[in-house]
């Protein structure tokens, strides 16, 4: 057996995701002008970027939802295009607009994630259970998803995102339309998942909370990674907020609105 010399260098640890080259285009439009990124294991990565700037296109190609024109992108080192089934395994995703099976109760729906992913049923029972109470959803657990509330319909999605125990949570928009005391659970699950050596990535408008939640931030416009790094290298001392608006342009756009101020 060799072990590796003292003074040797340290084999870089593979990425939690990696996209390498990430294209995509819609007809005229390029919606992903060629995307690199590392998310490394361990991290609660956001990214943030105006309307339209490529997020939830970029996400849907690392996940396997959406064929990239060019690149590809790895999961633990795992070609998602290449070995989607093994890829998969290791990946909860959350996607944005996700349709669900909406005739189905929200213990159903998350029992049928569990099943689908081949656990044990008393197994998924039980984490069933747990997940609906954590996310507050137990009293609901027998409702129809098609009768649950934008936030509660987030809420039930990210329970299957979860039932499997995934090492990588891809999550377009979590908060959107959830209340702040079902946001705060939200957050202490995820970081408590990052904490025990998950990784988790979310895209986000909520500047603030992406300073607060997450330790790395890649912020994405007109389809490319304009800065990536770790929340504090990337605003150094400004607020994330302000960094992202200097990063992005922009600005207040209101001339051209004056009709808007003469009732
Ligand atoms: N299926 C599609 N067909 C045509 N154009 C699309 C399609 N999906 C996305 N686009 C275009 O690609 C660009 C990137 O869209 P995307 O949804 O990835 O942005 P986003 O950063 O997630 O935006 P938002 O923050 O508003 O959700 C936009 O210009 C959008 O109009």
């Amino acid at each position: 057996m060799t072990h590796p010399h003292p003074d040797s260098p340290a084999v870089p640890p593979v990425p939690a995701l990696a996209l390498r080259g990430l294209a995509k285009r819609f007809g005229a439009k390029i919606a992903v002008d060629g995307i690199n990124l590392d998310v490394p294991a361990g991290s609660f990565y956001g990214v943030v970027g105006p309307n339209g700037a490529g997020k939830t296109t970029t996400l849907s190609m690392a996940t396997g939802l959406l064929r990239p024109d060019f690149g590809t992108a790895f999961i633990h080192g795992v070609d998602v295009w290449a070995k989607p089934l093994e890829a998969k395994k290791l990946m909860g995703i959350l996607p944005d607009g996700v349709r669900l099976f909406d005739r189905l109760t929200g213990e159903q729906l998350v029992t049928y994630a569990g099943l689908l992913r081949g656990m044990d049923k008393e197994v998924v029972a039980q984490r069933v259970g747990e997940l609906l109470e954590a996310l507050d959803l137990g009293g609901d657990a027998g409702t129809l998803v098609v009768d649950y509330s934008a936030g509660m319909t987030k809420k039930i999605a990210l329970a299957s995102a979860l039932i499997h125990a995934p090492r990588l949570l891809v999550l377009d928009e979590p908060f959107e339309s959830v209340d702040p005391v079902s946001a705060a659970n939200i957050r202490g699950i995820l970081e408590s998942y990052v904490a025990s050596g998950g990784t988790v990535i979310v895209s986000s408008h909520v500047m603030d909370l992406v300073q607060r939640m997450c330790d790395h931030v890649a912020v994405v416009a007109a389809g490319r990674i304009l800065a990536a790094g770790t929340v504090d290298e990337l605003r150094g001392d400004a607020s994330l907020e302000d960094r992202f608006v200097q990063l992005v342009g922009g600005g207040s756009r209101t001339e051209g609105l004056e009709w808007l101020r003469t009732f």
